[in-house]
C-alpha cells in the first residue's frame, strides 16, 4: 500500500488563524471593538494551565481581547456562578470558556447552565447541543467542527461511508458523531462498555477516536485504508501520546492524524472561530 496521509492540523489551523486575522484586522480598520475572550480556569491543574495559555496566545496573536479569570482550587459552585455572571453581562465579551475538568466539588452541569448560548464559544450549553441536535444554527463545540474541517480539507468524503467514534463524550464523541450523521455517513458510537469494539471499529471508513486511554488502538481496529482521527493526549515520560498507537496502526491506516499536530491545534483554531462568529453576531455583521 502506497504511505499512509498525514491529516495536518497544526498547518491547516496556523492558516485558518491568518485569515480570522485579516477578518478582524478589516472590522478594527472600520473603527469596530476587538472581540473579546473570556478563559475561566478553576484550580492549579498544570495541564490545564498550559492549555489556558496556549488558548489566550492563540487569540492576543489574531487580535481577539484573551480576559481570564483563575479561581483557587478551593472554589464553591457559587463563587464561580458569580464570575460566569460577570463575563454574561460584560459587553465586550463575546465568548465565554470555563476550562474542563473542574475540582470535584464543583457542579459542572450548574456551571455550564450558566453561560450564556449567545456566548458559549465550546457549545457545552444544553441550549446549544439542543441546537447542535436539531440542525439548527448555534455554536457547535470545538474538537468536532475541528476534526469535520480537517476532513474537508483533505477532500475525506463523508456521505454514505461508514463512521465508528470511539467515546460518548459531551465535549466529542456525542457532537462528532451528530456532524458526522449531518454529512450522511452511516455512524456507530462505541464506548467502554461496548463488547469487542475492535471488531466494530474494523468496519470504519473513517475512525474517530476520543477514548481517553493512551494507545488504545492498535491494528486490529483498523480496516486497512481507513481514515483515522486520533482525539486523545496524554502526557508520557517520552512526550505525547494519543488514544492510537501510531507505530502499529501506519502499515494499515489510508489517513492519520498525528499527535501531536493534529486535532489539538484544529480545537484551538474553532475556539477562536467561534467567538469570531459570537462577535459578529452582537456586532450585527454579516455572516
Ligand atoms: N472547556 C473546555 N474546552 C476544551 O476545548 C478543552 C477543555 N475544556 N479541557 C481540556 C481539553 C483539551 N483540549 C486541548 C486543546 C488543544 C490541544 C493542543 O493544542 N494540543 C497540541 C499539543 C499541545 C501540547 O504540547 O500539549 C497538539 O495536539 O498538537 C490539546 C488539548 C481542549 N480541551
Ligand atoms: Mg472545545
Amino acid at each position: 500500500m502506497t504511505e499512509p496521509m498525514l491529516l495536518n492540523g497544526q498547518r491547516l489551523a496556523a492558516e485558518m488563524r491568518g485569515q480570522l486575522a485579516a477578518q478582524i484586522a478589516r472590522v478594527r480598520a472600520q473603527g469596530y471593538r476587538a472581540p473579546g475572550l473570556a478563559v475561566i480556569l478553576v484550580g492549579d491543574d498544570p495541564a490545564s494551565a498550559i492549555y489556558v495559555r496556549n488558548k489566550k496566545r492563540a487569540a492576543q496573536e489574531i487580535g481577539i481581547e484573551p480576559v481570564d479569570a483563575v479561581l483557587p482550587q478551593g472554589s464553591t459552585t457559587e463563587d464561580v456562578l458569580r464570575v460566569v455572571d460577570q463575563f454574561n453581562q460584560d459587553p465586550a465579551i463575546d465568548g465565554i470558556l470555563v476550562q474542563m475538568p473542574l475540582p470535584p466539588q464543583i457542579e459542572t452541569e450548574t456551571v455550564l447552565a450558566r453561560v450564556r448560548p449567545d456566548k458559549d464559544v465550546d457549545g457545552l450549553t444544553v441550549t446549544n447541543l439542543g441546537r447542535l441536535t436539531a440542525g439548527e444554527e448555534g455554536l457547535v463545540p470545538c474538537t468536532p467542527k475541528g476534526i469535520l474541517r480537517l476532513l474537508e480539507a483533505y477532500d475525506i468524503a463523508l456521505a454514505g461511508r461508514r463512521a465508528v467514534v470511539v467515546g460518548r463524550s459531551r465535549l466529542v464523541g456525542l457532537p462528532v458523531a451528530l456532524l458526522l450523521m449531518q454529512r450522511q455517513a452511516t455512524v456507530t458510537v462505541i464506548h467502554s462498555r461496548t463488547p469487542e469494539p475492535e471488531t466494530i471499529a474494523r468496519q470504519a471508513d473513517i475512525l474517530v477516536v476520543a477514548a481517553g486511554k493512551p494507545h488504545l488502538v492498535t491494528e486490529d481496529w483498523i480496516k486497512p485504508g481507513a481514515v483515522v482521527i486520533d482525539v486523545g493526549i496524554h502526557r508520557g515520560d517520552h512526550g505525547l501520546l494519543g488514544d492510537v498507537d501510531r507505530e502499529r496502526v501506519w502499515s494499515r491506516v489510508g489517513a492519520l492524524s498525528p499527535v501531536p499536530g493534529g486535532v489539538g491545534p484544529m480545537t484551538i483554531l474553532e475556539l477562536l472561530d467561534n467567538t469570531w462568529t459570537a462577535y459578529r453576531r452582537h456586532e450585527g455583521l454579516s455572516e
